[in-house]
């Protein structure tokens, strides 16, 4: 489905954009119908460049990006739009996401304004409450509030909502549960195990080892904006190969043991 060929994004920085910034650097790997592929590691790895680079949030430098065979990588217009009807993203903020002077559901009707302008308004009940009802929420509790009047997970799930309309192949899903508390956490991941089972391909991007292992059929491995470990995530976990997935994988937490001073 997604296929990420040799993709390269340099940044123009400094004053005038006199310098350069490799912050991606000649990536490749596939996201398959009903995979999760867990993009991991530090902090300006270069994750999120990825990822908006694949929802076409960010331009590609060089390389290619490859949707059910075409390449979309420098897409533009209707062609764009086409794509973005498979292909959404939801990031680690959900707050930032809305405008807190609308109410939180005007991000669905968004949708329907941009991509169904023709459909008749109980067709469009119908698609909305079947959309609610894949990220198991109650129209009743969540539609005609304000963003401030719903937790972190409903608006998260709302914003899973927003993508699902869109009948969606792939979803980015960029920390989106970094912000969320452990017991909501669960429950966003155990929804997007759900949305796995149901064919759909989901970039799940994290800094977070744990969170990676949970879902993940396959880990990508990022520093400094390369690839250094590739391979299905149950290997890659239990027997890493590059020192940098080793020390990432010595630095999570253990439950059961306590921090040692020395
Ligand atoms: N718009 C931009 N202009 C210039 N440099 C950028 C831009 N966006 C990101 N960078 C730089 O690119 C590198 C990769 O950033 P990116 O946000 O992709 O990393 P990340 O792995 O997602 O980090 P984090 O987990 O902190 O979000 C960093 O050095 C960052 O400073």
């Amino acid at each position: 489905m997604l296929t990420l060929e040799a993709i390269s994004k340099v940044y123009k920085v400094g004053a005038f954009g006199g310098r350069e910034l490799t912050a991606v650097q000649e990536v490749s790997f596939a996201v398959g119908p009903g995979e999760v592929v867990s993009l991991i590691g530090e902090s300006g790895s270069g994750k999120s460049t990825i990822g908006r680079m694949v929802l076409r949030l960010a331009s590609v430098t060089k390389g290619r990006i490859v949707f059910d065979g075409t390449d979309v990588s420098r897409h533009t217009g209707a062609r764009l739009k086409a794509y973005r009807k498979k292909v959404q993203g939801v990031f680690q903020d959900p707050f930032s996401s809305y405008n807190p002077i609308f109410k939180a559901d005007r991000v669905l009707h968004m949708i329907r304004d941009s991509f169904f302008p023709g459909v008749s308004a109980s067709q469009w009940r119908t698609k909305l409450e079947e959309s609610l009802d894949a990220v198991r929420l109650d129209p009743g509790q969540v539609l005609g509030k304000y963003p401030h009047q719903l937790s972190g997970g409903q608006l998260q799930r709302l914003l899973i909502a927003r993508a699902l309309l869109l009948d969606i192949e792939l979803l980015v899903a960029d920390e989106i549960i970094s912000m969320l508390d452990a017991s909501t956490r669960i429950d966003v991941l155990n929804l997007l195990a759900e949305l796995k089972e149901r064919g759909l391909g989901i970039l799940f991007i994290t800094h977070d080892l744990s969170l990676g292992h949970y879902l993940s059929d396959r880990s990508v491995i990022l520093r400094r904006g390369e690839v250094v470990e590739i391979g299905p995530t149950t290997e890659v976990f239990a027997n890493p190969k590059h020192d940098y997935t080793k020390m990432l994988l010595a630095s999570v937490p253990q439950l059961h043991r306590k921090w040692d001073m020395a």
